[in-house]
């Protein structure tokens, strides 16, 4: 299994749809050079995939449709890009139990199991690798385990979803609808399988909970990440958003609070948010994904780059491959699992974060004093109001300074109960700006 001996480094791969195809096109083109930075040659030992009858383009004597028999072969790495819980969860447990070391863009095995496959990597003296499970191309996680380990994090926020940011840019921008945008973004392979992971917010907040157990040293779950998606943001909240020179996006936000008796926990969230426009995330268009990081000593930091697609996604598995397999030839390991901090979640209740809520409200005198009082009998500060008359209603636009999430929500729907409230057009959450 080793290759102190000076044989190859044997790679089977699972998976071989939108990254599989491009890892086997790089894997195969490249393959002098990743050789080279390896130390000893990287060598495709075979291909599962669920119908090879469909795959004349690849190598016939590689392929085969029984992914568990590939991995109990005498293989050194398991690539897998096939994405989902089961099988998967079981085949990769079973190469890590074995001593293989495995390298995946599975964020949705990852957000429930990498606890469990931490520990069998572990137990085994095993690599896992993951690059490409987050922001794709962009080198991201390795930041976080490595570069940025001697630091104290304090916030990791953007945009981790192409697909949405796909869609939310077209919408922003030509006004296209969003089935069609969908579509596309499927064609062009951004999307998941099940592209609902996408819209609804799962892909993110998988991504959001593998960032955040990274950045604070923890074991957060995707079932801790509060979630909201794209599918309920409205031509109005668009419309509403350029009004007042902002746009919207899908941000995951992971943070460290800080409680006054000085207890630290973590907040980790995926919904929509109105950014103001001169904001750097405003201007990641299509598939693009952006990143912020803030840490104590090394302040902000910026990770842009495409989040999804073949080749992208490829690059980020290659790099893996070539770090597992280095590791394999020098006899090293890369980083293990870090959650020594084991902070709590906090509720997003408890979470601050700010409003932006756009209504129409009858136009009579005193209607601004009686909305304004809903927020402060609900001990919500407002940052800024907006009116503009129209014939017999206007229209208002408040933002709020930070509050408790829960006392924010309980405002907007006390809100929207009031007689002289005609329609609450768009309720929003604002980020990137002062409080
Ligand atoms: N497409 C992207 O932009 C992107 C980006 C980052 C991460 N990912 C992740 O990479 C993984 C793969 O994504 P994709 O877009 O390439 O998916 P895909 O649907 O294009 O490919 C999946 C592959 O898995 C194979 N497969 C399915 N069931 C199998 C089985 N039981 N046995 C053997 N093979 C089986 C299919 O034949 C296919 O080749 C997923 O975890 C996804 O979340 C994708
Ligand atoms: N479906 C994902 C792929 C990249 O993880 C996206 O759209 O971002
Ligand atoms: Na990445």
């Amino acid at each position: 299994m080793s290759t102190s001996d000076g044989r190859s480094v044997r790679v089977a791969l699972l998976g071989c749809g939108t990254v599989g195809s491009e890892v086997v096109r790089l894997l195969t083109e490249q393959a002098d050079e990743l050789g080279a930075r390896a130390g000893a040659p990287v060598e495709l030992a075979g291909i599962a995939v669920r119908r090879p009858d469909k795959h004349p383009e690849l190598p016939q004597d590689l392929l085969t449709a029984d992914a568990a028999a590939l991995v109990e072969s005498d293989v050194d790495v398991v690539v897998e890009l096939v994405g989902g819980i089961e099988p998967v969860r079981s085949w990769l447990l079973t190469a890590l139990r074995k001593g293989k070391s495995v390298v995946t863009a599975n964020k949705a095995l990852l957000s429930e199991y990498s606890a469990e496959l931490s520990e069998a990597a572990d137990a085994a003296g095993a690599d896992l690798y993951f690059e490409a499970a987050v922001a794709g191309a962009i080198p991201l996680l390795r930041p976080l385990r490595e570069s940025l380990a001697g630091d104290r994090i304090t916030k990791v926020m953007g945009i981790v979803n192409g697909t949405t940011n796909f869609i939310l840019s077209a919408m922003d921008s030509t006004g296209a609808g969003y089935a069609e945008t969908l579509d596309e973004a499927s064609r062009l392979g951004y999307a998941e399988a099940d592209p609902t992971a996408d819209v609804d917010g799962y892909d993110a907040a998988s991504k959001a909970a593998i960032l955040a157990s990274l950045a604070f040293h923890s074991r957060v779950t995707a079932a801790d990440v509060h979630r909201e998606g794209i599918s309920s943001v409205t031509a109005s909240d668009i419309a509403a958003a350029k009004a007042l020179g902002r746009t919207v996006k899908l941000l995951a936000i992971c943070e460290r609070v800080t409680a006054d008796d000085g207890a630290e926990s973590v907040s980790a969230r995926v919904h929509p948010v109105m950014l103001e426009r001169s904001h750097p995330l405003a201007g990641v268009g299509g598939a693009f994904n952006a990143v912020f990081v803030e840490a104590d000593a090394a302040g902000e930091l910026m990770f842009y780059g495409q989040g999804a697609g073949g080749a992208p996604t490829a690059s980020a598995v290659l790099g893996d491959l070539v770090a597992v397999a280095r590791n394999r030839v020098l006899g090293g390991r890369g980083p293990r699992e870090s959650a020594h901090a084991n902070l709590p979640v906090r509720p997003m209740g408890q979470t601050p974060t700010r409003y932006h809520v756009s209504l129409d409200v009858a136009d009579r005198p005193g209607v601004l004093a009686q909305v304004a009082q809903v927020f402060a009998d609900h001990g919500v500060s407002i940052a800024a109001v907006r009116q503009r008359d129209g014939l017999s209603t206007a229209s208002l636009v408040i933002v709020t300074h930070l509050a408790p999430d829960a006392a924010l929500d309980a405002t907007v729907e006390a809100i929207g109960k009031m007689d002289v409230v005609r329609e609450v057009v768009s309720v929003m959450r604002v980020e990137g700006e002062d409080t």
